[in-house]
């Protein structure tokens, strides 16, 4: 039985382009986005997949992303649920702060930490550990299940929670999930083995 796994971020949204801190916050789409959006829709179709199940965030630009990826695979179909335990890391007080404006405050290192740490939450904000805590409940208890059971599953998500899950998924270590980046719009198929090891990994960039 194949079971297969994919997750990808949201297309560039408005406030990626204008370098904005995110979180929880919902800006749109940019053209560029929507671009990306169709593209990874491209690429997925050249795989051959159907879906069974999808699952994104309560955010407008992971939804999107979803939506346009599902026209360009002629997929529009595919059972869909929304949850909030996959949005982005709240930023808390960073949110709505530029990043580069918060280097010259706090410093590259520390604004660093913020962004990348395993533990290290941003002021009134989630960590990392804070954001799998809510992301891994939901892929263990509501997406493994489809996986295991044969589907084929899509996760649209965001930067952070992708990075939740992708730790996760890898057993990827605290100093590990430092270096991990996940691209907007790029898609990462996973091949699972029956006792939801990964078996195979595959980026699918342009
Ligand atoms: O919420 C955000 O600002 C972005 O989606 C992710 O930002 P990061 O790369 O700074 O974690």
């Amino acid at each position: 039985m194949v079971r297969t796994l994919v997750l990808v971020r949201h297309g560039q949204s408005d406030w990626n382009l204008k370098n904005l801190f995110t979180g929880w916050r919902d800006p749109d789409l940019t053209e560029k986005g929507v671009e990306e959006a169709k593209a990874a829709g491209e690429r997925l179709k050249a795989t051959g997949l159907v879906f069974d199940r999808a699952f994104t965030s309560n955010l407008s630009r992971a939804q999107r992303t979803l939506s346009l990826l599902q026209g360009t695979l002629g997929q529009a179909d595919i059972p869909t649920e929304r949850s909030e335990a996959l949005n982005e890391r709240d930023y808390g007080d960073l949110s709505g702060l530029n990043k580069d404006d918060a280097r010259a405050k706090w410093g590259e290192e520390q604004v660093h930490v913020w962004r990348r740490s395993y533990d290290v939450p941003p002021p009134g904000g989630e960590s990392l550990k804070d954001t799998g805590a809510r992301v891994w409940p939901y892929y263990i208890h509501t997406i493994q299940p489809q996986v295991l059971g044969g589907g084929n599953v899509i996760v649209a998500a965001h930067g952070n929670s992708l990075r939740a899950l992708v730790m996760a998924l890898e057993g990827l270590s605290p100093d590990e999930i430092v270096n991990a980046e996940i691209a907007t719009g790029v898609p990462i198929v996973y091949k699972l083995n029956a006792d939801s090891s990964v078996a195979s990994k595959d980026v699918l960039e342009a």
